[in-house]
């Protein structure tokens, strides 16, 4: 009788001791509102329930504001789409961490590459890394987004007169080939899991695990992984992506390059940097596969949604899509496989208007997580308290009415005329982050997806029965549809 009064006691004290030791939270509820959901499950239900609509984040701002506290699970998180708060939190030092579980669900997944470092290890792979994404490695690149294009180009040619048909598994397929080339150097195309599509299905299953593992960390454990019948599949993707990773490496590590042959260019990909750095003892193998395999990940899915909800959005919109084509006609007076040089590029002044307002209205990352690696004090007043999950809403911030006016749900590529996009709060848009973890491969993206989008746009005229309310549904912490988008293709002459 007494050990069970014992174990009452102990365990009230011990549940004491928790509340106590979060009171820092608990206060921080008292200044910022929110939705407290169920006992120990928070809104994870909600969450669940709505399929992790990006909406419900929407809705849950309409009620309590555009900064608001809610609950996942036993873990707090400060949720906000509002532009003053964003950029305290993006130009703080103490908030450029994901949380660790975060972290390792990445590494987990894909190895310890950029994305899922913290701290000072991220702060030296991040100084190490940037020279991959220089000026003069990504024009380097061209030669591989005109050649891929081309080949998706022999694709789409096929669906021309077919009616709607569904393009974007060859979008994906487009950025997946030029992804893995541009970090692995072209050599990869010779390899058969490459060529038969097993690499990209393994590849998709490592990301896709990831979000589960992000979601329900429970699933990081092995033992439980391997009774859900997880883990198995995972270590075959895994392996599948890292022994191609591997002979690559390896393949690089026997050549000697002649650094009088060798362009600079060439000498910074990323397969020849991290080559370098297992050299100079300076990473692993298992640094390398993961700075390699992260490459390729953050890279693949984000240029293709970009490209393709572009594209949609074009074909919803013919008088935007008449606009841009009076200047690619301009620019490329003759249709076919064209060369899409970086002078042309600069050219397309309307174009790039056009890919700004996609990216707007469908962020490729539509939510951002940090965590607070100390006090901070926002200009508001509030104090975030250490160790707080942040969710950054890239998706409602760039549709917030109080920045982009009562049409910001509606496409509108004068919104970036230099007129109008100067009177936006510099955190307003922020489709690649801002500050010192922003997106490294951000010129890569614009100049890839603006090869893509030349020469289809050159070539087709687009149209689709798709409408904008089908367009706001995330899955896979990426964006999904409600509908699967489809596109009717016409010859251009
Ligand atoms: C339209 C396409 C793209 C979009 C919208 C995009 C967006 C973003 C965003 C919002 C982040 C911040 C994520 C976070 O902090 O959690 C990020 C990080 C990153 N992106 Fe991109 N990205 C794109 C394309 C690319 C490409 C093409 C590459 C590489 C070739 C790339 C490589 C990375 C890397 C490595 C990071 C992590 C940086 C770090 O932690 O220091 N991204 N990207």
């Amino acid at each position: 009788m007494i050990t069970l009064q014992l174990w009452i006691a102990v365990g009230i004290l011990a549940w004491i001791y928790f509340l106590w030791s979060r009171r820092r939270f608990y206060l921080l509820m008292l200044r910022v509102k929110g939705p407290v959901g169920y006992p120990f499950l928070g809104s994870v239900v909600g969450f669940l329930r709505n399929k992790r609509n990006i909406g419900l984040a929407g809705k849950v701002a309409e009620k309590y504001g555009p900064t608001f506290l809610m609950w996942m699970g036993t873990v707090p998180v400060l949720v906000t789409s509002e532009p003053n708060v964003i950029q305290d939190i993006l130009t703080s030092p103490h908030c450029l961490d994901k949380s660790q579980t975060a972290c390792n669900a990445i590494i987990m997944n894909s190895g310890p590459g950029i994305l899922a470092l913290r701290g000072s290890h991220w702060v030296e792979r991040r100084r190490k890394m940037i020279p991959a994404f220089k000026k003069n490695v990504v024009m380097s690149f061209l030669p591989i987004f005109n050649e891929e294009t081309n080949s998706l180009l022999s694709v789409l040619d096929t669906f021309v007169g077919q009616g709607e048909r569904e393009i974007l598994p060859n979008v994906l397929n487009w950025s997946f080939r030029t992804a893995y080339q541009t970090t692995l150097g072209s050599d990869v195309k010779a390899n058969t899991s490459f060529k038969n599509g097993t690499l990209l299905k393994n590849f998709k299953y490592t990301m896709e695990n990831t979000t589960l593992a992000i979601l329900f960390p429970l699933v990081q454990n092995r033992t439980i992984a391997k009774l859900l019948g997880i883990e198995k599949r995972r270590t075959e993707a895994t392996f599948v992506v890292n022994e191609l990773t591997k002979t690559l490496i390896e393949e690089k590590m026997t050549n000697t390059p002649d650094e009088n042959q060798e362009s600079l260019a060439i000498r910074n990909t990323v397969i020849s940097r991290v080559v370098e750095f297992i050299k100079s003892g300076e990473f692993s193998y298992e640094d390398a596969e993961g700075e390699c395999s992260i490459m390729v990940g953050a890279s693949f899915e984000t240029t293709a949604v970009t490209v393709f909800s572009t594209l949609t959005f074009l074909a919803m919109f013919p008088e935007y899509q008449d606009a841009a084509f009076v200047e690619l006609k301009d620019v490329f007076p003759n249709a076919g496989d064209f060369e899409v040089s970086n002078d042309e590029i600069q050219k397309l002044v309307y174009l790039d208007r056009v890919l700004n307002e996609s990216l707007r209205l469908i962020p490729a990352i539509p939510l951002i997580a940090r965590e607070t690696s100390q006090e901070v004090k926002l200009s508001n007043g509030i104090l975030l308290p250490k160790s707080l999950t942040l969710c950054l809403d890239i998706f409602h911030t760039h549709r917030n009415k109080d920045s982009w006016g009562p049409e910001a749900d509606k496409f509108n590529p004068d919104n970036f005329l230099p007129e109008n996009i100067s009177k936006i709060h510099q955190y307003a848009y922020i489709p690649f982050n801002k500050g010192k973890r922003s997106c490294i491969g951000m010129k890569y993206a614009e100049i890839a997806a603006k090869v893509a989008l030349s020469k289809i746009l050159r070539n087709y005229k687009l149209s689709t029965s798709f409408r904008t309310e089908d367009f706001v549904f995330i899955e896979n912490l990426s964006i999904d549809f409600a509908k699967k988008p489809l596109l009717e293709l016409q010859r251009r002459d």
